[in-house]
């Protein structure tokens, strides 16, 4: 029976905080049709929702429905999963999601807590930094959806919900008796400062008990160990490769950047064209992926500087399907493993292949791991959602090397 139940806005967030719990020693599975079975043996089952830039009425409406699923598999205790760079807008739905899940919950109080410092993000003072960059620096300030404007979590964040939001500072995370200041603080939400590992471990222990927690996957790394082996590695499926990137961020440039310069098939996808002729991009596309080697890992992308990115409200989507659309494709000619870059794309990608569930294998990076579901059709599929800006530069090369 699961205790755990994850609601994640996203599917790389969703994927990297069941690699998080995975390396704990639990037993995640990632639903990603909220429909889906959790299997058996599971602890933690996290729904994948694609609800990061939904409007709030549908973030709402869609995490309460998955929050009455994990509840109705048995799940206890809840994590609602967001972005560790808190992908948001005065008009985002973190806000909202937290409200109607306090009120699912009852829960008194709701640390908020996006940290991961092995991907660079940490809070101090209230405020969030990517490496030495404040959020409002990093290159987020450019995301072509939720741009970061302020690093002040609070500030964020009150624009958005009807409770009251709070800061506890690293002196007080760190004095031991961080239950006693939760519990005795005025606000609902709890902005909780993080630097270390170290921190997260001391606010899973004062956390425990509480019904309702949220932030990034650094919840799932303060977690108390679990009981099995943390290696789940299974047998990829035989087949061709094929990496993905709809993601604008700074990092997935420099892996597209670097796949490139180590000579890596490379397509930039026709973004403009899809708004003229989509099919004809998509198939295009496609007949270039069969035209390569068949022991490469050819690399099809959207954005190759920033300068590539479309405005307009449809491009993104349009995108997505896109995208989406070449992903399925190219399984029906034999791709078996697929790297996804961006979480908006994973979702467009997992949604368009059918795919119900997967299981959590190999980790490649922090947050970034394979992870292997059946398509609609059947086909047993290695995916690596991976997050905008997570993984090193290299990983479109090296990811398959761990993959057995
Ligand atoms: N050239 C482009 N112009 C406009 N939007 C784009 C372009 N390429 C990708 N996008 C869109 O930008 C968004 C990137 O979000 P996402 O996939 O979540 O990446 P990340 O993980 O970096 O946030 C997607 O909706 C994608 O379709
Ligand atoms: O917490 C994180 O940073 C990631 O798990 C995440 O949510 C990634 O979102 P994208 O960068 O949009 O892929």
């Amino acid at each position: 029976m699961p205790e755990i139940g994850v609601l994640a806005d996203d599917f790389t967030g969703a994927t990297d905080i069941a690699t998080a719990y995975a390396s704990r020693g639990y037993r995640p599975v990632v639903l990603t049709d909220p429909a889906g079975e959790a299997g058996a043996d599971a602890d933690v089952v996290v729904a994948a929702l694609k609800t990061r830039t939904a409007p709030v009425e549908e973030a709402v409406a869609v995490s309460l429905a998955a929050f009455d699923r994990l509840r109705a598999l048995g799940c206890e205790r809840f994590v609602f999963k967001y972005c560790s760079t808190f992908d948001s807008t005065d008009r985002g739905n973190i806000g909202p999601v937290l409200d109607a899940l306090v009120d699912r919950t009852g829960a008194r109080h709701v640390v908020v807590v996006p940290a991961f410092p092995a991907n660079g993000r940490t809070v101090y003072q209230g405020q969030l930094f990517v490496g030495d960059q404040l959020l409002e620096n990093s290159p987020m300030r450019h995301h072509p959806l939720t741009p970061m404007t302020r690093s002040r979590l609070a500030e964020i964040l009150r624009p958005q919900t009807r409770q009251s939001v709070g800061e506890i500072h690293l002196d007080v995370v760190r004095a031991g008796k961080l239950r006693e200041a939760i519990d005795a603080a005025a606000e609902r939400y709890l902005v909780l400062d993080v630097i270390t590992d170290e921190d997260l471990v001391a606010i899973a222990e004062a956390t425990a008990g509480d019904v309702l927690v949220s932030g990034g996957a650094g919840l799932a790394l303060g977690a108390p160990a679990g009981g099995s082996d943390p290696a789940q590695a299974w047998e990829a499926p035989a087949g061709r490769r094929l990496v993905v990137c709809g993601s604008a961020s700074a990092r997935t440039r420099e892996q597209v950047a670097y796949a490139a310069a180590h000579g890596q098939p490379m397509l930039r996808l026709d973004v403009p064209g899809l708004a003229e002729r989509p099919e004809e991009v998509v198939q295009s596309s496609l007949d270039w992926f069969e035209r390569q080697d068949p022991a490469s890992a050819p690399v099809i992308y959207s954005v190759g500087e920033p300068g590539d990115v479309r405005s307009g409200p449809e491009t993104a989507a349009r995108t997505e399907k896109a995208l989406a659309a070449i992903v399925s494709g190219a399984v029906r000619r034999g791709v078996t493993r697929c790297i996804v870059a961006g979480g908006e794309t994973s979702g467009a990608v997992v949604g368009r292949l059918g795919i119900a569930a997967l299981r959590i294998g190999s980790p490649i990076a922090p947050g970034v791991c394979w992870a292997e579901g059946v398509t609609g059709e059947g086909d047993r599929v290695a995916l690596a959602l991976k997050s905008g800006n997570f993984g090193e530069p290299g990983m479109f090369a090296t990811a398959w090397e761990v993959l057995r």
